[in-house]
């Protein structure tokens, strides 16, 4: 074998032996990264191979894949003659709307059908159907954009097909790397500074198949081509390669050189890219409560095109001269639904102070925080991890666990209370095998595990904004209508409460102990009581406190993290029915005189 023309230029980062006496050597040299053959044993300024005798070569796969002395040197056109291929040959190359085919040997079985010169004639039928279409003639030179993904045989398949083009007399431009959609791009930009737009385009590629093969999809300003333009093409493309001659090969070759052009059009594209508004249209209010969040308005809503005159709060204020930043806070949550009301607004979001926790408010004013932002965000985690554990705290609701388990078709795992206990146990589960991608309080912090288990109130209300512009852009209308749909069939209490009772750390039946002993207490004594009442069912599986249900609902009292607490969360069908849970936890704690019962009294006596 001959040694190869190509330079073998300085910083070889991999090798393959390739056969017995040929190696493959990959190379980069200013960005660009180039596979050609040399002779072996190897230059003794080259790394060892990386690789073990990995391929094995035939004599197409050498000539293809060697680097030619010149840019669009046709290794055929100095071959002696074409084998001979009828039109079923260049059929088996239709993949549905794409052209796929083997363009590098060694993979058993695999014989190589996409070579150079199969792929000048599929370049020359292109043109040919691409005039037929544009009613155009030779001498209108229509443009045609080529990009490539990173597969080896790029290159070579982009010269051939440019060969092909140029022979038939239109323009060609190189993009280089490129990534499909923006090869589609390029036939409707206009910008004459990057050649466009293009009248047609060719993306070489083989999208996900393994390294040998390779193939191209052809956009116009239409989109994509269908089947029956690609069974067109595969059938001119047949009829072309066989009247092949030495001299039209030579030809194609000389127009080509002459022709050739590049641009980097991923330049334009992606400022296409971040011109993209995908809120664009959505009129989304914020209520920052004077806390850190104002900048979600600013820095990420009216960015993403939406507007968001009536948000509120924005400046940060440590007095919190309007309401409490607190999505769990009443006046709040009211604040933020107001203002989504009076904008006639499609959207309210609302955060704590430090961000970390939020909620959001549909367009008419129904509130996703609590139960229902869980809810919301199982319905978007689940829609992408099937199956999914949504770990959650200990004082979410029953219809909670039954729209996760019922509708969803999730797992609910009611964990304790606390942001760092659930994503704590997420991850637990997660390292014992068990999937789970949403970690997620009552209290409105949230995480998620595609964002590092990062608690981040903005980040779950980015989740609920690209649901919104992901369903206008599929068709299934505009608006949160979406979102409140996703929750549909929640079942929520007819009356749900928190009462928190204290713990007088001063009282003399604390003793020496600490508020957390007599918590303790507290608890061992209601649990031992609930044994003794027919009508009322601890939870069998509960982490913290004591769980219990009966008349339709059910209770929890729990220590709380931090403070000399025991909060008592009630829900029910009924006020009678969450009375009647009160009065069984007021009996059973009634001898701990360091307990303050008022808060549960006056519920209790009140209603
Ligand atoms: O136990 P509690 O007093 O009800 O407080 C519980 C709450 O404490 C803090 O606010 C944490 O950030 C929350 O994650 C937690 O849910």
């Amino acid at each position: 074998m001959a040694a190869t023309s190509g330079k073998i230029v300085q910083n070889v980062f991999v090798s393959h032996s390739f056969q017995q006496n040929t190696q493959l050597f990959a190379s980069q040299s200013q960005g660009r990264r180039d596979y050609y053959f040399a002779p072996y044993p190897r230059n003794s300024n080259l790394p060892s191979p990386l690789g073990k005798l990995a391929w094995t070569a035939s004599s197409i796969q050498l000539r293809t894949l060697y680097k030619p002395q010149n840019h669009f040197t046709s290794s055929s056109a100095s071959a002696t003659a074409l084998p001979y291929l009828d039109k079923t040959d260049f059929l088996k190359l239709q993949n549905g709307s794409d052209i796929r085919g083997v363009a590098i040997d060694g993979v058993e079985g695999e014989k190589v059908n996409l070579t150079e010169p199969v792929a000048e004639a599929i370049g020359a039928a292109f043109a040919a159907w691409l005039m037929e279409k544009k009613k155009a003639d030779s001498s209108q030179h229509l443009r045609v954009s080529i990009g490539h993904d990173t597969r080896i045989s790029a290159k070579l398949l982009q010269n051939a097909i440019s060969r092909g083009l140029a022979g038939a007399g239109l323009e060609f431009v190189h993009y280089g790397l490129a990534s499909t959609p923006a090869m589609f791009n390029c036939t409707l930009t206009k910008d004459e500074a990057f050649l466009c737009p293009a009248d047609g385009s060719i993306m070489i590629t083989a999208s996900h198949l393994p390294f040998n093969r390779n193939g191209f999809k052809f956009f116009t300003n239409a989109g994509g081509l269908g089947k029956a333009d690609i069974k067109d093409i595969l059938e001119r493309a047949a009829d072309i390669y066989n009247q092949f001659t030495p001299e039209s090969l030579k030809n194609s070759e000389q127009k080509a050189l002459l022709t050739f052009k590049k641009v980097d059009y991923m330049i334009a594209y992606t400022s296409d890219l971040v011109k993209a508004k995908p809120l664009e249209g959505f009129h989304i209010v914020v209520d920052a409560g004077n806390g850190a969040g104002g900048f979600f308005a600013e820095k990420v809503l009216k960015p993403l095109g939406a507007i968001t005159s009536g948000s509120q709060f924005l400046e940060p204020d440590g007095l919190f001269p309007n309401h409490i930043p607190n999505p769990e806070d009443k006046t709040a949550m009211k604040a933020i639904t107001q203002a989504v009301l009076d904008n006639k607004a499609d959207l309210g979001i609302i955060f704590d102070t430090d961000v970390d926790r939020s909620a959001a408010v549909d367009f008419t004013g129904r509130e996703f925080n609590r139960n229902r932002l869980i809810a919301l965000m199982a319905a978007i985690v689940l829609g992408e991890h099937p199956g999914t554990t949504i770990v959650t705290d200990s004082v979410t609701s029953d219809g909670l666990t039954t729209f996760i388990e019922k509708k969803l078709g999730g797992r609910h795992h009611r964990f304790k209370r606390g942001y760092k206990n659930v994503i704590d146990e997420a991850i637990r589960l997660n390292s014992i095998g068990e999937e789970s991608h949403l970690a997620i309080e009552t209290s409105g912090h949230g995480a998620l595990k595609e964002n590092h288990w990062l608690d981040d109130g903005a980040y779950l209300m980015v989740k609920i904004l690209n649901k919104l512009a992901s369903a206008r852009a599929s068709g299934n209308g505009g608006g949160s209508k979406v979102l409140t749909d996703l929750i549909e069939g929640l079942e929520e209490p007819a009356f749900a409460t928190e009462l928190r009772l204290k713990i007088n750390q001063f009282h003399p039946d604390l003793k020496e102990g600490s508020f957390r002993e007599y918590g303790e207490a507290v608890l061992k004594q209601l649990e031992n009581s609930i044994d003794s009442d027919p009508s009322l069912h601890k939870a069998p599986v509960n982490y913290e406190g004591v769980r219990v249900s009966g008349y339709g609902g059910w209770f929890l009292l729990r220590l709380s993290l931090h403070d000399p607490v025991l909060p008592l969360n009630i829900e029910a069908p009924s006020n009678e029915d969450a009375v009647k849970l009160g009065l069984a936890v007021l009996e059973a704690v009634k001898g701990f005189g360091g307990l303050d019962t008022s808060a549960l009294k006056k519920f209790v006596g009140a209603s």
